[in-house]
């Protein structure tokens, strides 16, 4: 082989490298088709749940940060999506403005209390109670229920394993993980190294092995 045959094979490789493999595996409707870009300067907008009658409406009066999409069992997702697409705000920039009778919390006892309209099954918004949790102060929303764009893009996904417990197909997992990264939305089990590091560097400070 000379030099030259080298030089295209070379070439071919990192063009098969680069193109896109996977784009048939489908994420999320807000991912599958390219990540919106976040405005710089966006200050928030209303969610309003899937009712085409007296739907919940939720205000929230700042962008969002650490949207992500999340593959647990817990997360909302929208109709065949096999993952849910999710970023937190403060919760004192979380006001419900229309029909809030109309919200259940979906579970009392979890960490992180999903208020859901009891008609459409749509999350509102996910709060935490708990003082001592490392995330108190944070509520979890779904911006993708906003008709604005310019909200926090997604930047990782979590729990990515969790989707097996929702019925996909443990042989799926290479071809998911691959169009994940494909989209730079790193796969995590858990939650993002980052994200890890604060849980940790919180039970740390709580539990006196850190000041
Ligand atoms: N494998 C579990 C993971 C559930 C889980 O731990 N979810 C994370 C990400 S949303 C969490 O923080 N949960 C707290 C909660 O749901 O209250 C599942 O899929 O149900
Ligand atoms: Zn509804
Ligand atoms: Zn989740």
């Amino acid at each position: 082989m000379g030099l030259l045959d080298i030089f295209f094979r070379g070439g071919a490789d990192n063009a098969a490298a680069s193109a896109p493999k996977y784009t048939h595996v489908k994420i999320h409707p807000q991912v599958d088709n390219g990540i919106p870009a976040e405005t710089p300067g966006f200050a928030g907008g209303k969610l309003t749940c899937k009712c085409k009658s007296n739907p919940v409406v939720v205000q929230l009066t700042a962008q969002t940060a650490h949207n992500h999409v999340c593959g647990c069992t817990k997360c909302w997702k929208p109709a065949g999506a096999i993952f849910s697409q999710v970023a937190v705000v403060a919760r004192d920039q979380v006001k419900v403005t229309e029909n809030g009778d109309k919200l259940d919390i979906v579970d009392a006892s979890a960490a992180i209390q999903r208020h859901a309209c009891r008609e459409c099954g749509v999350h509102m918004y996910g709060r935490i109670e708990n003082t001592e949790h490392p995330f108190h102060g944070l509520d979890f929303v779904h911006t993708e229920l906003s008709d604005k764009t310019g909200w926090a893009a997604p930047t990782f996904a979590a729990f990515v394993s969790s989707i097996i417990e929702s019925g996909v197909r443990p042989e799926r997992m290479d071809e998911i993980r691959g169009r994940l990264t494909e989209l730079g939305l790193t796969p995590y089990d858990c939650l993002s190294p980052p994200l890890m590091d604060a849980i940790a560097t919180h039970i740390a400070k709580a539990n006196g092995k850190l000041s």
